[in-house]
């Protein structure tokens, strides 16, 4: 299972506390207050981490807890501090308030920190506390405990294209095909599971990310099946686009799978329908397709120059499709080049 939403209770360190002690000196039993200062117990920082594509690493996790601080020694020593903690996650983040919701921090861009949970103070030793060297009241403080936050953290991929479609429209294929299409390009190792970032990589070295989402089902708005979970991830895409199986030889209606994928974007988020989109009409490879593709033109309400009319089996009228979603994703300033 691919992880993009987790719950977890962040614990920062508690501080090392005060330690009484005494210098010894000679003749005096007690030469005066020399007892450490606690170290200070570890924060927890958030870091966005480019080589890190899921939150799979949380999964059976429900809490984290930074080290505490040490408690002071003698001879004045201070107690060592915890060592901070740094949770590393996807960039695409979202931490969040899990009681209120609130946002907290969007980790957009590899390497953004966010220090989210203060470790405690140290305690005093006595040595703090000292009026004079030969009479001190054996005072010291406790560490003070850490920040507790209990937070959420969502995935939502950041990529400039996203692709929907219905269980075997060809996604994947057409995807596999547009990032070894260019010049010079290498699949953008996501993980085996889905879903999947790959990118176009052009001659000036400008990229466009590309994700694959599952394919979308009837009623994925109400969370059947894989539906609804994944649709965040094209909620921060600039363009859309729908690949529609034109060949439909299990009897489907082409036209009423691009009708029916809009009705589930617009369930789940109406501003997802307003994202500039293109129809990738796939598979014209196929004799069934020939038919279909007429139906679809003529009830087609939109600006037909928004239909490809594209094989990625055969890799045809590829190119088009390309320029067109190069043209919509840098009209929308990427965020990645
Ligand atoms: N004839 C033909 N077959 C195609 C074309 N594109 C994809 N296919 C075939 O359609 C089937 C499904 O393709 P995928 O790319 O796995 O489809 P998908 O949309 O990624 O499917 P999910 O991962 O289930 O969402 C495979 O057998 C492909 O070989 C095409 O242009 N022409």
């Amino acid at each position: 299972m691919f992880t993009d939403h987790v719950r977890l209770k962040l614990i920062a360190g508690k501080g090392g506390n005060g330690t009484i002690a005494w210098r010894r000196e000679k003749f005096i039993p007690k030469g005066g207050p020399y007892g450490g200062n606690g170290g200070r117990g570890a924060s927890i920082t958030i870091m966005a981490d480019p080589e890190i594509y899921s939150l799979d690493a949380f999964r059976n996790q429900s809490q984290i807890r930074a080290p505490n601080g040490q408690q002071g020694g003698t001879n004045n020593r201070q107690g060592a501090s915890g060592k901070n903690l740094i949770i590393k996650v996807p960039c695409g983040t979202l931490l969040r308030d899990a009681s209120t919701k609130t946002l907290i921090y969007d980790f957009t861009e590899p390497g953004e920190t966010f220090l989210i949970c203060q470790g405690g103070k140290g305690g005093k030793g006595n040595t703090f506390f000292k009026t004079s060297t030969h009479q001190a009241p054996a005072k010291c403080t406790p560490g003070l405990e850490g920040e507790i936050k209990e937070v959420e953290l969502e995935l939502k991929l950041i990529a400039d294209v996203g692709f929907v479609g219905f269980p075997n429209a060809g996604k994947s294929t057409l995807l596999t095909k547009l990032a070894s299409i260019e010049v010079k390009t290498a699949p953008y190792p996501f993980t085996t599971l889905q879903p999947n970032i790959s990118f176009i990589e052009f001659d000036d070295f400008s990229r466009i990310y590309l994700a694959d989402i599952p394919g979308i089902i009837n009623d994925a708005h109400s969370d059947r099946g894989l539906g609804l979970s994944f649709l965040r991830h094209i909620e921060r895409s600039s363009t859309l686009v729908y690949v529609i199986d034109t060949a439909a030889i299990d009897g489907r209606d082409p036209y009423e799978d691009f009708l029916t994928l809009r009705k589930e974007l617009e369930h789940y988020s109406p501003q997802i329908l307003q994202k500039p989109f293109i129809v990738a009409l796939n598979k014209v490879d196929c004799e069934e397709a020939k038919l279909h593709l007429e139906t679809f033109k003529e009830k087609y309400p939109f600006d037909s120059e928004t239909l490809f009319e594209i094989s990625a089996k055969e890799v045809t009228g590829i190119s088009p499709l390309i320029k067109k979603i190069r043209t919509l994703a840098q009209a929308d300033g990427k965020k990645f080049v």
